[in-house]
C-alpha cells in the first residue's frame, strides 16, 4: 500500500495565493512501464490553477500510475511532472500538494484524533485542527480506532489528512469509494466550500455523473493514453447515454446499425443491444421501420459503455 506523500514537515509559508504562474500541473511526454504493460504511454497535459479536473477511465487505463507520478512516489521511465514548476516530490515537500490515495495506509490501533494529532504536527502551517475536523466531519467518531471505522469514514479521515496542510492543490483517487449517496454529497459540498478560494483539484473517478457534477473539465485516459478531454458537456455529448435492447429474433443487425444516433449494435445472449446518443430518434425509427422488434427495453449505459464509445476508434498500438 502507497504511504501518504503528505507524511512529512512541510518548509513553506502558508499558501493563500498560487504559488507561481506556472500551471498547477504539467505532464509532458510522460511515460511509465511496468515490464511490458504501458501503464502511462505518451501523456501530455497542462492543467491550469484553480480547475477542477475529474479522470476518467477503464481498469488499468493509468488513473493511479499518472496519479503516483504527479505527486512524487512513482518517477517517470522519460517525460516531464512539474507541479506549480517544481518536481513533484518538492511541491509535495513544500505543503502545495494534499492527496487522497485509494486505500492509503491508515495509522493501526490508534483513534482518530490519535491520527490526526500525530499528522498535525509535521506540518509548519496547517489547518487548525477544529477546521481539519469539521471539514471532514470527524466529530462523531473522533474516539474511534481506525481498524473500525466503516470505508466512507475512513475516506473522511483520509480526505482530513489531505487538506490539512492547506494546500493548494488537492489530488484525490476514487474519493468517495465506499460512502453512501448523502455522505458523498455532504463530501463534494464540504470540498466545493473548501476550494473556493482558488485551488485545484485533480480526482479520479469510476463516476461519470460525479465527474458532469463536481468537475469544470474531464480527462478520459485509455490503455495509458488521452483520449478525450474537454468540458462535461463535450465529453457527454461523444458517448453513448442509453442502450435500447430487444429480443434478437425478427431483426437485422446490419440494419440496425443505420438506425438514427445509433453507434454500435450487437448480439449477445439472445438479446440485441444498441448504445445510441439519443434513444427517442432510435426507439421511433426501430418501432416504424422495424415491426418485428419485441421486448423492447431502455436502459442507461454504464460508464463501460462510456468507455467503449470512447476508445471505439482507438488503435491498439501507435507506435
Ligand atoms: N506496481 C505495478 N507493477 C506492475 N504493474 C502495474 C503496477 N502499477 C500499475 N500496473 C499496471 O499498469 C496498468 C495501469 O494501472 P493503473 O493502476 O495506473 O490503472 P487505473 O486506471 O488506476 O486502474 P483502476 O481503475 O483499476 O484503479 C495496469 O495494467 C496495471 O496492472
Amino acid at each position: 500500500m502507497a504511504p501518504s506523500p503528505t507524511i512529512g514537515r512541510s518548509t513553506a509559508p502558508p499558501t493563500d495565493q498560487p504559488p507561481t504562474t506556472s500551471p498547477a500541473i504539467l505532464l509532458e511526454g510522460l511515460h511509465k512501464a511496468y515490464g511490458s504493460v504501458r501503464a502511462v504511454d505518451g501523456l501530455d497535459l497542462a492543467i491550469a490553477a484553480g480547475e477542477i479536473v475529474a479522470v476518467l477511465g477503464p481498469n488499468g487505463a493509468g488513473k493511479s500510475t499518472t496519479t503516483e507520478m504527479i505527486t512524487g512516489l512513482t518517477d517517470p521511465d522519460r517525460g516531464r511532472a512539474e507541479v506549480f514548476g517544481r518536481p513533484p516530490r518538492t511541491a509535495v515537500r513544500d505543503g502545495l500538494v494534499g492527496v487522497m490515495l485509494q486505500g492509503g495506509a491508515l495509522l493501526h490501533e490508534a483513534t482518530v484524533k490519535d491520527v490526526l494529532a500525530l499528522m498535525h504536527g509535521l506540518h509548519a502551517h496547517p489547518l487548525t485542527l477544529d477546521e481539519v475536523i469539521e471539514r471532514a466531519d470527524l466529530s462523531t467518531f473522533l474516539k474511534t480506532k481506525t481498524e473500525k471505522l466503516s470505508g466512507g469514514q475512513a475516506q473522511r479521515l483520509r480526505y482530513a489528512l489531505a487538506i490539512m496542510a492547506d494546500p493548494q492543490l488537492l489530488i484525490l483517487d476514487e474519493p468517495t469509494v465506499g460512502m453512501d449517496v448523502e455522505i458523498r454529497r455532504a463530501f463534494w459540498a464540504s470540498m466545493r466550500e473548501f476550494i473556493s478560494g482558488g485551488r485545484t483539484v485533480l480526482f479520479a473517478t469510476h463516476y461519470l455523473d460525479e465527474a458532469d457534477a463536481e468537475a469544470d473539465r474531464i480527462v478520459v485516459l485509455a490503455r495509458g493514453r488521452l483520449i478525450a478531454d474537454g468540458t462535461p458537456s463535450t465529453i457527454k455529448s461523444r458517448v453513448a447515454d442509453r442502450t435500447v435492447t430487444m429480443a434478437a429474433h425478427g431483426v437485422d443487425l446490419t440494419e440496425l446499425r443505420r438506425l438514427p444516433a445509433v453507434i454500435a449494435a450487437e448480439s449477445t445472449g439472445g438479446r440485441v443491444m444498441l448504445r445510441t446518443t439519443d434513444s427517442d430518434s432510435t426507439l421511433r425509427a426501430l418501432v416504424a421501420e422495424h415491426p418485428g422488434a419485441t421486448d423492447i427495453e431502455i436502459v442507461s449505459a454504464s460508464l463501460e459503455d462510456a468507455f467503449l464509445t470512447l476508445t471505439h476508434d482507438q488503435p491498439e498500438d501507435l507506435t
